[in-house]
């Protein structure tokens, strides 16, 4: 039975179609929309997809999204199921303050990491890491506790909150630079050492509160931006989420019951 992951973030929406709902499933066909233009997918992307059974999605960017991207899946016969942060599963346990809070996204790069961690090797603590609309940097212990996390803004966020936010600041990006000379490059290295201080600080405390050395996941569409100005060895894994997804659902009933 093949099976729909949906990640709807607040730039994209990401979708993988697998072979069975399950975390060693194949990748059959994938595809990444701008949130603009979900409304054509029933005509564009999913048009020729062979028929899915069941899906799971995560959905962060709100309940009128999520809607119109339920009436493009009116065109299978297949109940929309949406995760909810939950306290435990997937093989974590979540110590949000509420868990059902956190966002789903988060929760499923969280599931996603500990699955591909355990199946890589013993237990270890891993630092999760979502370059997106906004940055997350999520900390996992070895057994498996999610610890708490940082939110700050991605690259794009920043950028235009500066360009907003002076008269002076109206210029292309640039690149990272140790020593930036000119306002492109001081703009594009203050972004990265702002998301790469703070995954460099989370990766500290959460050595200081283990002992031992996270494995670090990174995920989202800017990841490919950050990775070569990190001093840390890191697991890109542009399908974290998707990971975390079908693990979810592996542990779902199949009959279809609605998470929410
Ligand atoms: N190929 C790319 N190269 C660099 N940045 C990208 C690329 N694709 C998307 N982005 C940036 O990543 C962010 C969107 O990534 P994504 O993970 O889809 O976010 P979200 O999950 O919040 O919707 C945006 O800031 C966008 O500018
Ligand atoms: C932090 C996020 C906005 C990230 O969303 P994204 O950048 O993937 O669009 C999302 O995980 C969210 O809305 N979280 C809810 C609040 C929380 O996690 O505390
Ligand atoms: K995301």
């Amino acid at each position: 039975m093949s099976f729909l992951v949906i990640d709807i973030g607040n730039t994209r929406l990401k979708w993988g179609l697998y072979a069975a709902p399950r975390t060693d499933s194949v990748l059959q066909a994938e595809g990444a929309v701008y949130l603009e233009t979900i409304d054509q997918l029933a005509e564009t992307d999913w048009r020729h997809l062979p028929a899915p059974q069941g899906m799971l999605g995560c959905a962060v960017a709100g309940q009128a999204v999520r809607r119109r991207v339920e009436e493009q899946l009116e065109l299978w016969d297949l109940l929309p199921r949406w995760v909810v942060s939950q306290s435990a599963g997937g093989g974590v346990v979540n110590h949000y303050e509420h868990p059902a809070r956190l966002g789903s996204d988060r929760w499923a790069a969280l599931v996603g990491a500990r699955s591909r961690l355990l199946a890589s090797g013993p237990p270890r603590p891993a630092l999760v890491v979502m370059v997106g609309t906004a940055v997350t940097v999520d900390a996992l212990d070895a057994a498996g506790h999610f610890l708490g996390g940082l939110i700050l803004p991605g690259f794009g966020l920043m950028l235009k909150a500066l360009e907003n936010g002076t008269s002076g600041l109206k210029v292309p990006t640039g690149e990272v630079q140790d020593f930036p000379r000119n306002t492109s490059d001081a703009l594009m290295s203050g972004g990265t050492d702002a998301i790469a201080g703070a995954i460099e600080r989370m990766h500290r405390r959460l050595v200081a509160r283990t002992g031992q050395v996270p494995e670090l996941y990174m995920t989202g569409g800017a990841a490919v931006k950050l990775v070569p100005s990190l001093d840390l060895p890191v697991q890109q894994r542009d399908h974290l989420i998707f990971d975390g997804l079908l693990r979810l659902a592996s542990d779902l009933p199949t009959v279809a019951t609605p998470l929410v």
